[in-house]
């Protein structure tokens, strides 16, 4: 062994002693140490080489009056708006923001292709508040260069619900990147959260920070692969021909679930008390009352019907013979723009949200062998058709996180890994290490399943 090699296997040794043994903390290859973490090392949030004791609250118990009502001073030429997402003009300036310096894959080939409908979906859920829609514009030329939000939610994790906001959408414009804007743009946030006295929160990200509560992979499974292909999404095995690959991925014509239909509002109590009794397995959990479970499955963009290409949510139940939901499953569309090329100009891409089933419900233990294998027999068959599904709405890929029971189909309907890990991180909250659907070398983890229950967009 090389001195270097040496020097590295020292250097893992060290991070898997200081996590206890936790592989799932190594998802990127240069970590910082926590006192390295010039801005998170002064957050209420878990230290990197913490060992959780006791779940719950890091914080003090504060009240809101503790909290200032003036917003954090910015330098320059910069100044916070609040964004009217109602309002076309405001709502343009975030998907351009967004669109154009949003999370790139590392070649700068793909990127998010935000529109309207879809921040009228994830950004106004029930209760949403505009005032945590926060941006940054340059003072002279009102050009919006950064953005932050949060949405409320009822966390469960583990026994305890927690009232938080979800943090989503962080973005600061690429020319203003490493100047330290991200601390300021988080603390106003919080700031603003904490005066409608709420104090912990919910985010992912690709990035290692102190400390994840969880670690999910992202899979792909295949639709239209030639597309894929083409435009460099996908790459040719070496013992493979295009043929062999297209049939590899060619899906059925059509669905095979019986009673399978999209969902209606008539389902929304039945399919609500299903999803209940589903999710009640997992440690991370959103709650959804019955207004947030209408908001997130039927979506709110009424234009959305004259133009069936911008629907965003697609949502099926599965009607047994007696009228009775057994099963229900979610997906989202969010496309890429495909940059650099003269064919393809978008790639449709869907991702799997929440679903339920009643196949092992019936089990005291679900990780019996019986149980295990009635949930992984269904959820095969319901998420092959979520992909034909997908495939009609013309999605070209279907993602999906290693997260819930997901682990128990993605192998044998073909979702590959992908080389992107996701990171579950509370603020101002404890928590025991929550499974994420993989196993120390990376792989789905089709025992332990994950007990991750909370899908972020
Ligand atoms: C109670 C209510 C609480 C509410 C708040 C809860 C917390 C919410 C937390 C936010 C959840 C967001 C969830 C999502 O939306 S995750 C999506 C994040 N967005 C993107 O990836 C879009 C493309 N990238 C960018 O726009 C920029 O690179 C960003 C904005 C990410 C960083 O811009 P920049 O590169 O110019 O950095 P800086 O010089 O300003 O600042 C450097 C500091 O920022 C820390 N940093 C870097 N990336 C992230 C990140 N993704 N989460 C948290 N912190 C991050 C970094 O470690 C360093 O701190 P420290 O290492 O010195 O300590």
């Amino acid at each position: 062994m090389s001195g270097e090699q040496n020097e590295k296997l020292t250097e893992l040794l060290k991070l898997l002693k200081l996590n206890n043994g936790d592989l799932s903390k190594l998802t990127q290859e240069q970590r910082k140490e926590m006192k390295d973490y010039k801005f998170w090392k002064t957050q209420p949030v878990t230290r990197l080489d913490e060992s959780v004791q006791k779940e719950g609250p890091i914080d003090r118990k504060k009240t809101p009056d503790e909290i200032s009502d003036q917003p954090l001073p910015l330098l320059g030429d910069f100044e916070w708006c609040t964004v009217d997402v109602t309002d076309q003009k405001q709502l343009e300036d975030v998907f351009l923001l967004l669109n154009e310096n949003y999370v790139e894959d590392r070649d700068a080939t793909f990127r998010f292709k935000y529109t309207r409908e879809f921040f009228n979906w994830s950004l106004r859920s029930p209760g949403w508040k505009q005032d945590w829609h926060v941006g940054v514009r340059v003072g002279s030329t009102k050009k919006l260069v950064a953005f932050i939000s949060a949405i409320p939610v009822n966390l469960r994790v583990r026994d305890n619900t927690v009232r938080s906001v979800e943090i989503n959408f962080l973005c600061v414009h690429k020319q203003l990147r490493g100047k330290r804007l991200t601390p300021v743009m988080i603390k106003e946030i919080t700031r603003r959260v904490n005066r409608c006295d709420i104090w912990y929160a919910l985010y992912t990200s690709g990035t290692i920070l102190p400390s994840p509560v969880s670690v999910c992979r992202y899979t792909h499974r295949p639709l239209n692969w030639s597309k894929l292909h083409d435009v460099g999404f996908t790459h040719m095995p070496s013992h493979a021909t295009r043929n062999q690959m297209i049939a590899k991925y060619t899906l059925p014509k059509a669905t095979s679930t019986e009673g399978l239909r999209p969902m209606e509002e008539k389902d929304l109590d039945e399919v609500r008390l299903l999803f209940e009794k589903y999710q009640s397995r997992f440690d991370l959990v959103q709650n959804f009352d019955e207004a947030e479970f209408k908001h997130w499955f039927l979506g709110n963009d009424e234009k959305t019907a004259s133009n069936p290409s911008s629907k965003v949510i697609y949502s099926y139940v599965v009607e047994n013979q007696n009228g009775q939901i057994s099963d229900f499953f979610s997906f989202y569309s969010l496309p890429f723009t495909i940059l650099n090329n003269s064919v393809h100009k978008e790639l449709g891409i869907g991702y799997l949200f929440y679903y339920a089933s009643d196949a092992d419900l019936e089990y005291a233990d679900r990780f019996s062998p019986e149980a295990t294998a009635a949930l992984k027999e269904r959820l095969c068959g319901l998420m092959n058709d979520a992909c034909i599904l997908a495939r009609d709405a013309k999605m070209d890929v279907f993602n999906a996180l290693t997260s819930q029971d997901n682990a128990l189909f993605l192998e044998p309907l073909k979702f590959g890994p992908g080389d992107g890990f996701l990171n579950f991180y509370l603020f101002n909250y404890r928590a025991f290490p929550i499974t994420g659907g993989i196993k120390d070398d990376k792989s789905y983890d089709t025992v332990k399943r994950s007990n991750v229950g909370v899908v972020m967009l």
